[in-house]
């Protein structure tokens, strides 16, 4: 399968509802509600697969990519650098155990997309955006159902983190339709959705939803967008 590369215009600008896939759902189940999600306006999804089944992830997360193309989203790989270059995904999405983010930086180059995971901590995402990550990730902002025992991290980071690393926040954990504001006043460029997004009745009404915050935040950001 061809990759069609993005521009570099769309790809640099990192902001909009970031849908991480859930776990336990048939493919064919995840793929119609991820093209849901996009139809809806989702920027960016992230292929996050727990379970061990290499092939059924290579095929996955090549459809997702072939998915993406389709309305100019960018896919990330949670975790699994080789994976993210394995299928030519548009980058990878690392936490604290999995793998160092100079390696990755250097695998991935200037083009692909590095995220970073730095919970609720400032020196972590310090590190992180020397270590070149493109985005960092704080959270949970909210009691999360997906991953109950995730740290609790407070929106403040968000604000610090483009005050003062200039580097795009995303804000995840228990984040819903009706939280997200405060959120993006904090700064928030992207937020990282699981349940609100994807055990919505209408998966496209619920990712427009979030696309209708944004545009309405849009002028109520603490600084320009633009790095
Ligand atoms: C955008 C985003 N932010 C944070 C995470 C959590 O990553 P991690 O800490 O590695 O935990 P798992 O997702 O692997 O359980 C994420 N996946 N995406
Ligand atoms: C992966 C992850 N890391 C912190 S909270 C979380 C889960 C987010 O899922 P949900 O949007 O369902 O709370």
């Amino acid at each position: 399968m061809a990759v069609i590369p993005l521009p570099d215009a769309v790809r640099k600008s990192l902001r909009g509802l970031y849908a991480i896939t859930p776990d336990c759902l048939a493919a064919n189940v995840l793929l119609d509600r991820v093209r849901a999600a996009l139809q809806g306006g989702a920027a960016f999804v992230q292929y996050r697969d727990k379970g061990g089944d290499t092939t059924r992830q290579a095929e996955t997360a090549r459809a997702l990519l072939a998915l993406c193309r389709q309305f100019g989203a960018r896919l990330l790989i949670n975790d699994d650098l080789a994976l993210a270059l394995a299928v030519g995904a548009d980058g990878v999405h690392l936490g604290a155990t999995d793998g160092k983010l100079a390696t990755a930086r250097e695998a991935l180059g200037g083009a692909r997309l590095l995220g970073a995971s730095c919970y609720d901590d400032f020196e972590r995402a310090r590190a992180a955006a020397a270590l070149g990550a493109d985005y960092l990730a704080f959270g949970a902002m909210h009691p999360s159902s997906t991953k109950p025992l995730a740290v609790r991290a407070s929106p403040s980071l968000m604000t610090r983190c483009r005050a003062e690393l200039q580097v795009p926040a995303c804000a995840i954990g228990g984040i819903t339709v009706e939280n997200a504001a405060p959120l993006l006043a904090a700064g928030a460029d992207l937020l990282a959705v699981i349940s609100d997004l994807f055990e919505a009745p209408d998966v496209a009404s619920r990712a427009a939803a979030y696309y209708q915050l944004f545009e309405e935040n849009a002028r109520d950001l603490p600084q320009s967008t633009t790095f």
